[in-house]
């Protein structure tokens, strides 16, 4: 029986991470920090000693570029790769590119954290969870999930939010429940399904 292997990991600290900006659909590269973060990702999941089948990430450079160190910690460059803009980043709109804590200035604390965290309030112009898991879900269960049951081992980089709106799937949490999950940079997340899509298990590999 093949294992139904599926690992999420979140891109690594990106530059506008660094300064604090709203990033969404941005495009800014990865920090030293973010570089680090990446390869010792692919160093945790080489200690697991994980071989993959199969990647899927955004169309953004920094979750390309933190699949990329992954891989060749894992001595898997070549391994074929989709990239779609459905694993993007939530679009944040007109928040794109302001200080959040300048943010938190002008609309207040409260505000920002609706923004930011809540499942159904979008940020102006831009995407709320709900959008973000309307053109994500559809992606991961079309293309992503078929080839896990199948027994193809499969990696995912992306991004806080379009893998927020998968891990309520998954996880099957509550919108109260995902107001509350944070996901780390470059901590790749282990789950094992079931034949019927569930999670059997799940290692979180923060630490
Ligand atoms: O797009 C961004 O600004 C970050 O990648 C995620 O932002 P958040 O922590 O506000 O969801």
């Amino acid at each position: 029986m093949s294992e139904r292997l599926l690992v999420l990991v979140r891109h690594g600290q990106s530059e506008w991470n660094l300064k604090n900006l709203f990033t969404g659909w941005k495009d800014p590269d990865l920090t030293e920090q973010g570089i680090a973060e990446a390869k010792e990702a692919g160093r945790k999941l080489k200690a697991q000693e994980l071989v993959f089948d199969v990647a899927f990430t955004s169309v953004l450079t920094r979750a390309q570029h933190t699949l990329d160190l992954i891989l060749t910690e894992l001595g898997q460059t070549g391994l074929p790769t989709s990239k779609d803009l459905a694993l993007n980043e939530r679009d944040y709109g007109d928040l794109s590119g302001l200080n959040k804590d300048d943010a938190r200035k002008k609309w207040g604390e409260d505000q920002v954290h609706v923004w930011r965290r809540s499942y159904d309030v979008p940020p102006p112009g831009g995407e709320s969870l709900k959008d973000t898991l309307a053109r994500a879900l559809p992606y991961y269960v079309q293309e992503i999930l078929p080839g896990v049951l199948n027994g193809k081992r499969t990696l995912v980089a992306a991004h806080g939010n379009s893998l927020r709106a998968l891990i309520m799937v998954l996880e099957k949490l509550s919108p109260e429940g995902i107001l509350k999950r944070e996901l780390a940079t470059g901590v790749p997340i282990i789950y094992r399904l079931n034949a019927d899509s569930t999670v059997a298990s799940k290692l979180d590999l923060a630490g």
